[in-house]
């Protein structure tokens, strides 16, 4: 089911100004690609143009091409909203409905798809909060309001609510960085189980969570100050961290700037 994100010389603006800029690749499916560099240089940019949020933003616009499958995901007649059921995504903070129950925030999504039969409804919610590695800790108190779950727990919960509707990607924007190490480490072992399944792309700032959890990684920069962000290379994982072809990768990556 999963297909590839097919990207064609991108540039995303927010009005007059250009955040990043040209940028070409191919996300194969099945696969977990962490987006890398230095702050600014448009990495959650890239990553909200790829199921159409950036456009939310007032004055935001997009040029280029962002093919799934065969799909065109701007064309005229390509409906935002469904694009962005079939390309989920995971926010930096955990943001479940506060006051609705764990089983309601999972079966939000779907609720929004029309009225789903009540045997059906649970039969998702459970697969889906099991495919978050979440099911044994939440199964006896289902009811209980999603804000009382940690923050490791929550997070799992919004992976839970993402792929309850089905998706073909989760687009994950630095999903550990508001989680303690023991819940990071049960997001990367999530994210390592579900790219079995689902394509998967993912910023961080993480050079050992890109190391540990990304099959392929992407290095941006800036092109200068206030230039925008571009793509200087994209390779496997392993070879981006341990023999890169352009050198800015590898001073980034070994800490010497960003
Ligand atoms: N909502 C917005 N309105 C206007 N400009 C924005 C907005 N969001 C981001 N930008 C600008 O777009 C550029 C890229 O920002 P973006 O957040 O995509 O970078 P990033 O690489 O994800 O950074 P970080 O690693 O710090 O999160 C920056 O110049 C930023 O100031």
């Amino acid at each position: 089911m999963a297909q590839q994100i097919e990207v064609s010389d991108l540039t995303a603006y927010y009005g007059s100004h250009k955040a990043v800029e040209g940028i070409t690749m191919t996300i194969e499916p099945r696969t977990v690609t962490a987006l890398i560099g230095p702050s600014g240089c448009g990495k959650s940019t890239f990553l909200r143009t790829l199921n159409r949020m950036h456009e939310v933003v007032p004055g935001a616009r997009v040029e280029g091409k962002v093919r799934l499958g065969d799909e065109d995901i701007y064309a005229p007649d390509a409906d935002p909203v469904s694009v962005r059921r079939t390309i989920g995504m995971v926010f930096q903070r955990p943001n479940p409905f506060p006051t609705m129950s764990i089983f309601d925030n999972v079966a939000a999504g779907l609720r929004l798809n029309g009225r789903i039969p009540r045997s059906e409804l649970e039969g998702i919610v459970e697969e889906s909060l099991k495919g978050a590695n979440l099911w044994h800790e939440v199964k006896d108190r289902l009811h209980k309001p999603g804000a009382s779950l940690s923050g490791g727990q929550q997070q799992r919960l919004c992976i839970a609510r993402a792929i309850a509707v089905r998706p073909q990607v989760l687009l994950m924007d630095e999903p550990c960085s508001a989680l303690d190490p023991i819940s990071t480490l049960a997001i990367e072992d999530l994210i390592g189980e579900l790219k079995r399944e689902y394509t998967i792309v993912i910023v961080t700032h993480n050079m050992q969570q890109a190391a540990r959890v990304s099959d392929k990684t992407a290095f941006f920069n800036l092109a200068g100050p206030g230039r925008p962000g571009r793509l200087i290379e994209m390779d496997d994982t392993r070879k981006i961290f341990t023999n890169p072809s352009v050198k800015a990768t590898e001073d980034y990556i070994t800490g010497r700037f960003g």
